[in-house]
């Protein structure tokens, strides 16, 4: 007899492949998840549980996991990518033998590869060549969608059928999928609030008030949909799930990793000694290098970034930092109503600047 369930795939053992594979089985999908750790898969199989990355969470024992990337991709109609950025062109180029053109490839991937600035549905696209393409991303705390706590996320593709076949994948009562069409923007608003999130959790650590967390992440937000819009994004998708939302979670949250690295180099700890303390991927660390080069190549202005990047890799100490962003350039609130030339300008009159 034939399975009449949809069909999903998951490459990516990690907390937040383990937590999604649990979602699509317990919305009565067939699940088959691939992982490279060959006694992890059977560990999950036996024990329906991912010790080494989500050990306090029961996952839905219909979710078969593999390391065998041929059986797990076999007949899958929906294929979620959960891998980190600097492994995901080679797992994707793993599985491109298995894959065919009428599967719908989603990215849930916070990262930005290094060679190009390509994000990973750019990469999905270069690899496969295929249309239905999608990238998945909005205040998704792993161990909190694995414990069932009420959320919601964003499926963005200009394919409608990418869209209407993710949300009723995944769309159950404690997981809501609203759809978006752009994938840029959304993309690039889960890979850049890791940023913020480290800076965040570091002004925690110095003992920085709410005022302070306020400021840095409405500030953020400003800069994030900045860059995004300078590079092509629409600007009101920074108001969504994937933009506002993903920056408040994270920036707010200790379960977020990029807030705890953040938090560990607030309290004196070294970046090597963060990351290794860590054990898992903090997307942030390798992005913020990313986004302030990118930022200086095309003259977008950045000072959050730049002042993380200059703590990060410069050895400047955060609270300095902190105090010389303050005497910055006091510019527009919000620069799509009031450039920020304007307000230049008005003080200049002023003889100010
Ligand atoms: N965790 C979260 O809350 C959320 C994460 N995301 C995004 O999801 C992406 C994946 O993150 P997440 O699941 O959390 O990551 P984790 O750090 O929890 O796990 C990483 C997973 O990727 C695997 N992996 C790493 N390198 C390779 C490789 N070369 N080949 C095959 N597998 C590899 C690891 O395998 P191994 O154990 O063998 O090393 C592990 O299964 C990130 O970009 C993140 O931004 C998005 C939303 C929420
Ligand atoms: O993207 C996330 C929540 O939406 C997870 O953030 P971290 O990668 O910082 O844990």
């Amino acid at each position: 007899m034939s399975d009449e369930r949809p069909q999903v795939a998951v490459l990516g053992g990690g907390s937040f492949g383990t937590a999604l594979a649990s979602i699509a089985a317990d919305n009565g999908a067939s699940v088959h998840q691939w992982l490279r750790d060959t006694e992890l898969a059977a560990e999950i199989n036996r024990s329906h549980r991912n010790a080494r990355y989500l050990p306090d969470y029961a996952m839905n024992p219909a979710v078969v996991a593999s390391s065998d990337m041929r059986k797990v991709l076999d007949g899958a109609e929906l294929v979620f990518v959960a891998i980190p950025s600097q492994a995901f062109r080679d797992v994707v180029r793993k599985a491109r033998p298995y894959l065919n053109e009428r599967q719908i490839l989603v990215s849930t991937t916070k990262g930005i590869q290094e060679d190009g600035f390509k994000l990973m549905s750019q990469i999905l696209e270069e690899e496969t060549g295929f249309t239905h393409i999608g990238v998945l991303s909005g205040p998704n705390l792993a161990s909190e969608v694995a414990a069932k706590q009420l959320t919601a996320t964003v499926i963005a593709s200009d394919d409608a059928l990418t869209r209407a076949r993710v949300q009723t994948a995944l769309g159950c009562d404690y997981f809501r999928v609203y759809a978006g069409n752009d994938r840029y923007g959304v993309e690039l608003g889960g890979a850049l609030k890791n940023i913020y999130a480290i800076a965040a959790g570091m002004a925690a650590a110095l003992g920085m008030g709410e005022n302070t967390r306020s400021m840095l992440m409405t500030r953020a937000l400003a800069e994030m949909s900045r860059f995004a819009v300078a590079l092509g994004a629409n600007p009101m998708t920074f108001i969504g799930l994937a933009g506002v939302g993903d920056l408040i979670v994270t920036c707010s949250s200790n379960l977020s990793r990029n807030y705890r690295v953040g938090y560990a180099l607030g309290e004196g700890k070294s970046l090597e000694e963060a990351v290794e303390a860590l054990g898992q991927v903090a997307e942030g660390v390798n992005t913020v290098s990313l986004v302030r080069d990118k930022a200086r190549q095309e003259g977008i202005y950045m000072p959050l970034a730049e002042g993380l990047h200059q703590v990060l890799f410069g050895g400047v100490p955060a609270r300095q930092m902190a105090q010389l962003l303050m005497l910055g350039e006091q510019s527009s609130d919000v620069e799509f109503t009031l450039s920020r030339e304007d307000v230049k300008q008005a003080r200049r009159l002023e003889g100010d600047v």
